[in-house]
């Protein structure tokens, strides 16, 4: 296996307070049962099967990226949390169609060496157990791209609600078109509820973890969806570099909703699921972004790992009952 793939699942079990049995990220989630209904305008864009017409049975896991799966919903009252979105569409012709996004705007780093490097430059040192800010700063002065993802981790506001949340799959891919034209593109998971932040007050009320439990309530009484949004790329904008954000005026097409249904019945089989994010079928093809196909890599050795460890009883909520 490659040596970054060992490299970065190594940084990650020993920095980020991963454990075992679990993902080494986003280790904490849920995953629901729900459903894509593709707009008409997406026809006409991919030739991607889930794409073509009729509603397609999907499964959606939410989450929260820490590496531990006791962090908290958010860092602290006036700093949120990365959080995810994952999904799994059931094709018509079986198998099924893989992605995973998060809620900031851009990546930390640019390559499989950048992500090791960063990831190792926050280790938690000393006593505290906290992670030395000379360290840090080190990488930045190197690696200024990391700069904008830093700032977008930094900007998250606690959230009442993975519903308000926008999801962005940050990376580059190619639509193709019936005709054999290519378009690319970036996608994001729009919530129709709209942005809502927390006060710092309202935040410091809430438990350390409460954003499951919230949404796995908010679903029973109400209709959770985010609309799938593609920005389309004009010639030049960087395809290999998932630290950079496309200017916010390149054209947006809405090709798709999503409505969350119910918990999954089985939450520790779904536990099991990876959500590759180069899950792509014809009619989608990936970029050069070199970390796109690294994480599908890293994905699958973590998967490897959880699933011949034993993981300690989950609580009942966190099976979805
Ligand atoms: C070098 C870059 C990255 C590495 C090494 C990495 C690593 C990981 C690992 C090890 C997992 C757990 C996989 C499993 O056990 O199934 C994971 C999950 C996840 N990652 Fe990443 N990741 C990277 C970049 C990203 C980016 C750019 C995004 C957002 C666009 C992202 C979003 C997610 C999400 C949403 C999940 C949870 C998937 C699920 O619910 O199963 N990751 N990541």
């Amino acid at each position: 296996m490659a040596e970054p793939v060992q490299e970065a699942i190594h940084a990650m079990e020993a920095y980020t307070g991963a454990e075992k049995g679990y993902r080494r990220a986003h280790s904490r989630g849920l995953v629901f049962r729900a459903t894509f209904t593709p707009s008409p305008d997406a026809r006409g864009l991919t030739t991607a099967e889930h794409f073509q017409g009729p509603p397609i049975r999907t499964l959606v896991r939410l989450s929260n990226a820490a590496g531990s799966p006791h962090a908290g919903d958010r860092v602290s009252p006036t700093r949120g949390r990365v959080l995810g979105l994952a999904v799994r569409f059931t094709l018509p012709s079986g198998g099924f169609a893989t992605w995973a996004a998060a809620n900031i705007p851009v990546f930390l780093v640019r390559t499989p060496e950048e992500f090791v490097q960063l990831t190792t430059a926050q280790r938690p040192e000393g006593e505290k157990r906290k992670p030395n800010p000379l360290r840090l700063l080190g990488y930045l002065a190197t690696h200024l791209s990391t700069l904008r993802g830093i700032k977008g981790v930094a900007q998250l506001k606690p959230t009442p609600s993975f519903a308000h949340e926008r999801f962005n799959g940050i990376h580059a891919y190619h639509l193709v078109d019936a005709h054999g034209q290519r378009r690319t593109f970036r996608y994001r998971w729009v919530p129709l509820a709209g942005p809502a932040t927390l006060s710092e007050a309202e935040a410091a009320e809430r438990p350390e973890q409460y954003l499951l439990d919230e949404i796995r309530e908010r679903v029973s009484r109400e209709r959770v969806s985010w609309d799938l949004e593609l920005q389309l790329a004009q010639p030049g904008d960087p395809t290999h570099d998932a630290t950079r954000a496309w200017p916010e005026d390149r054209p947006l097409v809405t090709v798709g909703r999503l409505v969350l249904e119910r918990p999954y019945e089985d939450q520790r089989e779904s536990e099991q699921f990876v959500f590759d994010p180069t899950g792509v079928v014809p009619g989608i093809e990936l970029s050069d972004d070199p970390i796109l196909r690294f994480r599908s890599q890293v994905y699958r050795e973590s998967h490897h790992r959880r699933s011949q460890e034993t993981k300690p009883e989950p609580k009942p909520a966190d099976l979805g009952q």
